[in-house]
């Protein structure tokens, strides 16, 4: 199974913040995955991206892609163009949308002559519990069912795999084939703030529960010793890159 090195999520505001981290990042062998969010691409850019990959770090580019197949299509053509190794759309945008994220996403790589990125379904935000699915969403169907049957629409589109829960991979395997990929936010040391996270586990939960990988911003990014927070996260949860 593969098992990726924890992937750091880099949601911090200033170029100062950027710098400061992936220095210290850079320090950590095998160098993590930095995953750049909303927050920081909507502040830094293309340029931003360069600079991580220059620093030799695998770039997961996490825009949540949500629209019109065109306009999914057309964006991903450029994420695919820029040698990012991961990104992301939202499993409810529906097959059209899926496929054509895909079909952009090769276009922008082999144009550039890069791998084509692993293309991840959002299935259910980790900030996401049944009360909000229902009552806020009106989904009928259990978390666990919503975040399985958008597994299984990902997997139909050949996409390479989602971003849940840990808790629900298992019932993601259950339905998919085994390089299909479960990638897992909402992840807290024990003791740590859930702060807006609601199915969380700890790294070591993600390890035994069969995670492929997992996402961690805050508890590494806010920690007064983020190569310490990083190191003891990754040897609970014994990625590798
Ligand atoms: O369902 C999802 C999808 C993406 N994320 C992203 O992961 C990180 C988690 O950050 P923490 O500080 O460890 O909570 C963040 O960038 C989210 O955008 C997610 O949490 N859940």
């Amino acid at each position: 199974m593969i098992r990726m090195a924890p992937i750091v999520a880099l949601d911090v505001a200033t170029l100062e913040q950027v710098n400061q981290l992936l220095e210290q990042l850079g320090k950590i062998k095998p160098q993590p995955i930095i995953k750049i969010g909303m927050e920081a691409f909507y502040h830094f850019g293309q340029p931003l991206i360069q600079q991580i990959r220059e620093n030799g770090f695998d770039v997961f580019l996490d825009l949540k892609l949500h629209d019109i197949p065109n306009t999914v299509a057309r964006a991903a053509r450029v994420i695919g163009s820029l040698g990012v190794q991961i990104t992301t759309v939202h499993a409810a945008g529906g097959a059209e949308m899926l496929t054509a994220a895909r079909a952009g996403l090769i276009e922008g790589a082999t144009k550039i002559g890069a791998p084509t990125p692993k293309l991840l379904a959002i299935t259910q935000l980790t900030s996401n519990n049944e009360q909000i699915l229902h009552e806020q969403q009106h989904v009928a169907l259990s978390l666990p069912e919503s975040v399985q049957a958008y597994a299984t629409l990902a997997e139909d589109c050949r996409l390479d795999g989602v971003i849940c829960s840990a808790q629900e991979v298992a019932i993601i395997r259950a339905v998919t084939q085994k390089r299909f990929l479960c990638v897992t936010p909402g992840i807290r040391p024990a003791g740590f703030e859930t702060d807006d996270q609601k199915r969380v586990v700890t790294p070591e939960q993600a390890f035994q529960l069969g995670s492929n990988g997992i996402v961690v911003g805050r508890p590494i990014t806010q920690s007064k010793d983020p190569i310490a927070a990083y190191q003891s996260i990754a040897q609970a949860f014994k990625g590798e890159n």
